[in-house]
């Protein structure tokens, strides 16, 4: 499992561990771990690192002071580091001192913008500001920023890009743009959500003996592949297929028939030990996937199920989105609610269920049921998520380029949002949803919670696009027909 936690926590967590160690351990440690990162990343891009050119962006804080000390430890083994300051004044005197002992030089901001020092550099190291930043970069640190971006040389961020917000992965103006981050003691939210992410670049974590002093319960958690291969199910030698759990798919219409078809192939791989299908699609269901059991009559008729999957391709029928609540409802069972469903769901009756509820939209239709713009969804996703789980009282995993799956708040408080990991821009492809919809459904059927079956669903669709998508694009039912490689490789820890 890889955890997130905010700079409240972090901070808390840095305050237990410096009490017990000698005046600037810490960031010692950090510095020594950026500093291996640096040597690294230069013996790839200039051969060694001694005769190599750095460029540290230095802002006000600690962070600044990573930079510093990473930066004598590299002057120390001969390559020329120049620091710019973007706040001369307040830069962090003892890092500053060290950098001077080793050979390292100094430069104002507008003295590197005048010349070509940033452009020449092998490596520029952004320790403009870290988890104490607050908003887009502010007055000289966007120039150097911006100059780093059309500059060639390797940006390694210290702790997170500059400019992004740590806690939420919101941007909210100019940011660094990174290849590596060196990030220290525990991943923070920025490094795991986009559109933060994406400024990050490759991530690394540096371990300055924070763990013990960590709480168990992180912001956020994304899930490795030894997390998931405990969660998959798995037949017993006593199971048979109702045992395994029946999921019910009431998706597609005459107009989208297709989308029933996607469910039905999602959920043949996702656990369940048969799939049920009620809709107008039957037909095309069974040209296609003659293994599953067609029910003319509506959900009511369809035979006992252990968890509903609805909306996929529903259009305007909100008779049958009415219908699966009830009939969910009466035998309290999961229900997981897709695409057109989520508008045709009446809130009230979603709100008041008692078995678990999973909510599957994307961007626009969260924005739609949140009343905001599809681009305040996709610029504070984390927010939009946890807001949508309270809401309804459901667990609601968000699609898009960071999917997240957030549980509302219980008896305990809130369990940690979920990161899923294996997400790639291959999955932007017209249906993948629909496939994620009846994945994740099994799921819920073979007796996963809510919150397990998304992350789960989740991880296998990323996975089985990245599997199925080599070089080339993919259909939405060729992630459907690569999801069992990438059950295996879960279940195998390759
Ligand atoms: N606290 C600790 O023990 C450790 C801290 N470490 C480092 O210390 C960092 C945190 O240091 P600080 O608390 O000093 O905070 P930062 O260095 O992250 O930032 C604080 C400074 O940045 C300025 N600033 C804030 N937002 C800005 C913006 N948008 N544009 C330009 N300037 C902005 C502030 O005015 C302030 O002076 C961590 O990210 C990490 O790199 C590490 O050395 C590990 C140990
Ligand atoms: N840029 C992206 N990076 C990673 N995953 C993406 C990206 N864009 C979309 N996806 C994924 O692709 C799937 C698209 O689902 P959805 O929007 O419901 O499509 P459809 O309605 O066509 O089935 C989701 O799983 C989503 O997370
Ligand atoms: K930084």
């Amino acid at each position: 499992m890889r955890s997130a936690y905010s700079v409240e926590t972090v901070r808390a967590a840095e305050r237990e561990l410096m009490a017990r160690l000698p005046e600037g351990a810490l960031m010692q440690r950090a510095a020594a771990g950026l500093a291996a990162a640096c040597a690294q990343v230069l013996g790839r891009t200039a051969g060694r690192v001694y005769g190599s050119r750095v460029v540290l962006l230095v802002g006000s804080g600690d962070n600044g002071g990573d930079a510093l000390y990473a930066g004598a430890r590299l002057a120390k083994r001969g390559a020329g580091v120049t620091a710019v300051l973007t706040a001369p004044e307040k830069a962090h005197s003892g890092g500053l001192a060290a950098l001077r002992r080793a050979g390292g030089r100094e430069a104002t901001t507008a003295e590197a913008l005048a010349s070509r020092l940033i452009d020449a550099a092998d490596l520029v190291v952004d320790g403009i500001v870290g988890i104490g930043g607050h908003g887009g970069l502010r007055g000289s640190a966007a120039p150097l920023a911006e100059r780093a971006a059309a500059a060639g040389a390797a940006v390694i961020a210290v702790d997170l890009p500059s400019g992004v917000e740590a806690d939420t992965g919101e941007v909210r103006g100019p940011a660094v743009r990174a290849d590596l981050t060196v990030t220290f003691g525990t991943h923070k939210a920025a490094l795991l959500i986009d559109p933060a992410r994406e400024h990050a670049g490759a991530v690394r974590l540096v371990d300055i003996g924070l763990d013990p002093w960590l709480p168990e319960r992180p912001e956020l958690e994304a899930l490795q592949h030894a997390d998931v291969a405990r969660l998959l199910p798995r037949p017993g030698a006593e199971s048979d297929k109702y045992r395994r759990g029946v999921v019910g798919i009431a998706a597609g219409s005459t107009r989208y028939p297709g989308a029933a078809v996607l469910a039905v192939a999602g959920a043949l791989r996702g656990g369940a030990g048969a799939v049920r299908y009620a809709g107008p699609a039957g037909d095309a269901v069974l040209a296609r996937y003659p293994e599953t059991l067609v029910s003319d009559g509506g959900p009511r008729r369809a035979g006992r199920v252990q968890a509903w999957v609805v909306g996929p391709g529903a259009g305007d029928d909100a008779d049958t989105v009415a219908e699966v609540l009830d009939v969910a409802g009466e035998a309290d069972v999961p229900v997981l609610i897709d695409a057109d469903g989520l508008r045709l769901a009446d809130p009230d009756v979603v709100r008041s269920r008692t078995a678990p509820t999973l909510l599957t939209p994307h961007a626009g239709e969260a924005a739609a049921l949140l009343g905001v713009d599809r681009a305040e969804v996709e610029s504070a996703r984390l927010a939009a998520a946890r807001e949508l789980a309270e809401r309804y009282r459901a667990t609601v995993l968000l699609k898009g380029a960071t999917t997240l799956v957030a549980a509302p708040s219980g008896r305990d408080g809130t369990a940690p949002v979920r990161v899923n990991p294996t997400g790639t821009p291959w999955l932007a492809t017209a249906g993948s949803g629909d496939v994620l919809s009846g994945l994740a459904g099994s799921l819920l059927a073979s007796g996963l919670s809510a919150r397990d079956a998304g992350s789960v669903g989740a991880y296998l669709h990323g996975l089985a696009a990245r599997r199925g998508a080599v070089g080339a694009p993919l259909a939405a039912q060729d992630i459907a027909s690569a999801v069992p490689d990438a059950w295996r490789d879960i279940a195998s820890g390759s």
